[in-house]
């Protein structure tokens, strides 16, 4: 066992108890997304865990989350022991991609949390479904993703749902939303005949003529949305904090691995909306 192995372990437990996976990942781009990279300030800091910022609206239904975070780091093992709140939160969203089937992603730690416990993140830095495409893609360029990142991240969307009381929008974007795979990208292909959750973003990918290939072309080959998933998640995870990780890894080591098998065990997912 490695260190990433046993890092990870708590939150297998965890999602193996309370099928959470979606939460948390959601968590872990609401903790990064605040970045800007021109200023350089926001990102993966953890304030994710203060309530001036967990009772934002964009981060309602996080709290659940959070509270899993805490307790992981007061009862996982040594090593979560060990890791910042935004090491934490950020390894929850790599071992939720992982546990459902998707890309094994090396973590790296040592993110710095803010230091200054007041500390706000700026407001409006997330992008918000409803203000509009072109607004949500000025956004994601502004933390620092090229377009095809940003195609790229949106098949996180595999998982989960959305919930009428947190955004306004309820349903799900897959048939399977406790499976990270590329049906994310067949369903927004699919348009209007599709059964599952439209919302602005997937009409977007659909209608742009650049992003509409990259979705055909994930849509055809989940190894390739894999890899370009994988780095783009990797880069998230780590903006602004490249300075501060360590690595256990060899310079040349890959950043991510294809799964070998799956970690899910649908049957005990008794209540799949419950968080
Ligand atoms: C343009 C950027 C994005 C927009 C506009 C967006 C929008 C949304 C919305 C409206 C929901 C529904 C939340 C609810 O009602 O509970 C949602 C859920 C979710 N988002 Fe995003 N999202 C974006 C980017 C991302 C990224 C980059 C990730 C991860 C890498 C992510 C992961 C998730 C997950 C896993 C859920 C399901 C949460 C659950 O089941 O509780 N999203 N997103």
């Amino acid at each position: 066992m490695n260190i990433n192995h046993i890092a990870k372990k708590p939150f297998f437990d965890l999602f193996y108890r309370s099928p959470c996976m979606a939460l948390m990942l959601r968590a872990a781009f609401h903790d990064a997304g605040t970045f800007c990279k021109n200023s350089k300030t926001g990102g993966p800091r953890g304030t994710l865990r203060h309530s001036h910022d967990l009772d934002r609206p964009e981060n309602a239904g996080l709290d659940f989350a959070m509270d899993q975070i805490e307790e992981i780091k007061d009862e996982g093992n040594h090593i979560t022991a060990m890791l910042s709140y935004s090491d934490l939160i950020q390894l929850g969203g790599y071992t939720a991609v992982e546990y459902t089937g998707g890309p094994v992603m090396l973590f790296r730690m040592g993110r710095k949390d803010a230091e200054d416990h007041d500390e706000h993140t700026p407001e409006d830095r997330l992008p918000d479904v409803r203000e509009g495409s072109s607004n949500i893609l000025t956004k994601m360029h502004r933390m620092g993703f090229t377009t095809q990142e940003f195609v790229a991240l949106m098949g996180s969307h595999t998982l989960g749902f959305a919930h009428q009381d947190r955004t306004g929008f309820q349903g799900r974007w897959t048939q399977n939303p406790h499976v990270f795979d590329n049906t994310y990208y067949k369903e927004v292909l699919l348009g209007e005949r599709s059964k599952f959750l439209k919302t602005p973003v997937e009409h977007m990918l659909a209608q742009n003529s650049e992003m509409k290939k990259l979705c055909e072309a994930y849509a055809q080959d989940q190894n390739l949305f894999f890899e370009h998933y994988a780095l783009a998640h990797v880069k998230m995870s780590e903006l602004g904090q490249e300075e501060h990780l360590l690595s256990e890894f060899e310079e040349n080591q890959p950043k991510y691995k294809l799964p070998e098998s799956s970690y899910l065990q649908l049957n005990s997912f008794s209540d799949p909306q419950k968080y």
